[in-house]
């Protein structure tokens, strides 16, 4: 690996002086909240904080550790960080989702303490899915594709790794704290104000060495899959100003009031919620698409023109969306109505979209067949086809009044999430990880097979699940004798949803499964084995020698 290094720099640069003046008032600023603090969980976050500022001044006194670069100039040591990180969360947040799936089919799994309650792992399992898991590959990704399409070197020597740690620091301290009961109550932003000051600083760096690097680069063109990469750094910023806004009882306290109340308050939580689906879950990922299904096909973007009005209709039409969510609810019903129209005209670029990647594949649909990281790649193009198909259907209020509160929204959910989310990820990690480990191949790809069809079939188990449970939930919910009277307690709904609960937690089982097997192929990788020559994909094996 060393050979490839240009000479670590000895001394040790200005911007590095000022990082450590930074961190050391840092940690003075939390100690002192440490010790005034008015609650257990600020003293404890404070203590951390200042753990990690002290940390960050002490690594960054090993300059040797800075200015790495590969033979092309690029810095990929942070990818590879960035590849470790993901495959580590992706592990833990399956676990978690694993964990609390069977919660709910055996409450006993609370084992009476608040920690480990339902209602602390539940936010601690969708945050550590789309931020930790999602997020670091979304950072790792785009560092690596915004290198590669501008002909540039990341900008920033300390900056990168900033994004990279503080992001993590982030993450702890969402976690912590929602087993210790810290939460702002608001869906997929429940981290306190401390937290999202912290968030805001380490995205605004993570903005800047995006813009620095494009502004560096020596390529005319800025390729699409950067658009889709700005969208979602600018947007989250946007959103995360806006959705959490609110004032702090003292600063010596983990608690905070929100700013707006009532119908104004659900809306800008919606328009939050939805447009983090849009932009983290969505936005974030058609950059990895646009990247790596091309790259990896070794074919160009079917069509470049329709990646411009995908782009252009999809983060147009999605900020309007939000108000789906709040069918049925004081909302006024224009609102409502202006929510369910964006969103079926949101199914025609989705699909535009969708088929832009499937139609990468013209010439090479062979491929599909012998190497199983892109099939990963398009099977997770075919998944986002699915879930933008059925997210206007369940915009439409009369299914809406069906699906909304049962678990037909939590199969939409995973179908995007682990379908598309989950399979893009994996195969990007896969593109990845024998360059950021500096070696020829992947360990195995009879490994990648095995990941496919496992986790494959956990997707399915987990959604049909979820499909049979919820609209069997929404009809007892609505089912009335001929006295007018409820047909069903409600006691008799959760009991019918039993069995399926426990389908989908097996469907987890496989899911985490498909990921264990991951972890393992990118260690051996990044140890320099390679599994052997008659390591073939497994549909491979039966034909007759190329
Ligand atoms: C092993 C894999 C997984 C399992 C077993 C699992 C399980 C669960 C369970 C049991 C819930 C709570 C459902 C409820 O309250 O009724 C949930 C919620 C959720 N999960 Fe997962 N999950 C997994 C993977 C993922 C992934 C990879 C993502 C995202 C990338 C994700 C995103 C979410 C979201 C957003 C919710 C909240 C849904 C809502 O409020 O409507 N999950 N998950
Ligand atoms: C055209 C695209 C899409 C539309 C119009 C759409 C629409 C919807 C609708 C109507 C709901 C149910 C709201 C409710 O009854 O509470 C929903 C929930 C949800 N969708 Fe989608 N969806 C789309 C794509 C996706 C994708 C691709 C993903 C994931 C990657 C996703 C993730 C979610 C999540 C996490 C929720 C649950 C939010 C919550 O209640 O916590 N959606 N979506
Ligand atoms: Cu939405």
């Amino acid at each position: 690996m060393a050979g490839h290094q240009t000479e670590a720099q000895t001394k040790m640069p200005l911007s590095a002086w000022g990082m450590i003046v930074a961190l050391g008032a840092g940690s003075l600023y939390w100690i002192i909240i440490a010790i005034y603090a008015l609650d257990t969980p600020m003293r404890f976050h404070a203590l951390l904080f200042a753990a990690a500022f002290i940390a960050g001044i002490a690594v960054l006194g090993d300059t040797a550790s800075n200015g790495k670069a590969d033979k092309r100039g690029y810095n990929n040591q942070i990818v590879k960080y960035g590849v470790v990180a993901s495959v580590f969360w992706g592990v833990v947040g399956f676990l978690v989702g694993v964990v609390i799936a069977f919660q709910l089919a055996f409450p006993q799994l609370n084992f009476d303490t608040s920690f480990l309650n339902f209602g602390r792992m539940r936010p601690l399992h969708t945050s550590a899915v789309i931020f930790a898991f999602g997020g670091n590959v979304l950072i790792a990704t785009s560092f690596w594709v915004v290198q590669r399409t501008s002909r540039a070197r990341l900008a920033g020597d300390i900056a990168p790794w900033f994004v990279f740690w503080g992001y993590q620091l982030f993450i702890v301290i969402a976690a912590t704290g929602y087993l210790m009961g810290v939460t702002q109550s608001r869906e997929y932003a429940e981290p306190e104000w401390y937290a999202d000051i912290w968030l805001t600083i380490v995205w605004v760096t993570y903005l800047l060495v995006f813009l620095g690097t494009l502004a560096k680069r020596r390529e005319p063109h800025i390729y699409v899959a950067n658009w889709f990469y700005l969208a979602f750094i600018v947007t989250i910023a946007m959103l995360h100003l806006g959705n959490n806004m609110s004032v702090p009882v003292s600063i010596f306290s983990s608690k905070s009031v929100a700013l707006f109340s009532g119908t104004q308050d659900a809306l800008i939580q919606w328009w939050y919620g939805h447009n983090a689906v849009g932009f983290f879950l969505t936005a974030g990922f058609l950059g990895i698409m646009y990247y790596f299904v091309p790259k990896r096909a070794e074919r160009p973007v079917y069509s470049y023109r329709l990646s411009i009005i995908h782009f252009w209709a999809l983060i147009f039409l999605y900020i309007w969306a939000g108000p789906h969510h709040l069918h049925y609810t004081a909302l006024p019903l224009w609102a409502q109505t202006l929510g369910a129209t964006f969103s079926l005209m949101l199914w025609m670029p989705s699909w535009g979209g969708m088929l832009n990647g499937l139609l990468t594949l013209k010439g090479a649909w062979d491929k599909l067949r012998t190497d199983p990281v892109i099939r990963m790649l398009v099977v997770s193009v075919a998944f986002y086809g699915m879930s933008t198909f059925e997210g206007p259907v369940m915009s439409m209020h009369w299914v809406n009044g069906l699906s909304h509160y049962t678990d037909w929204t939590i199969g939409h959910v995973h179908s995007g999430a682990l379908g598309w989310v989950g399979f893009v990820s994996f195969g990007a990690i896969y593109c990845m990880a024998p360059a950021v480990f500096n070696v020829k191949r992947l360990y195995s790809l009879v490994l990648v097979e095995w990941h496919f069809w496992v986790a494959t079939f956990g997707i399915l188990l987990y959604i049909t699940a979820m499909w049979v449970s919820g609209i069997m939930q929404g009809l007892m919910w609505r089912a009335y004798d001929a006295l007018g009277f409820l047909e069903f307690s409600f006691a008799e709904t959760v009991e019918a949803m039993h069995p399926y609960y426990v389908i989908r937690g097996l469907g987890g089982v496989l899911f985490l499964a498909g990921a264990l097997i991951m972890a393992y192929n990118v260690y051996m990788t990044a140890k320099g084995r390679v599994r052997g020559s008659e390591d073939v994909p497994l549909d491979t094996l039966a034909q007759p020698a190329e």
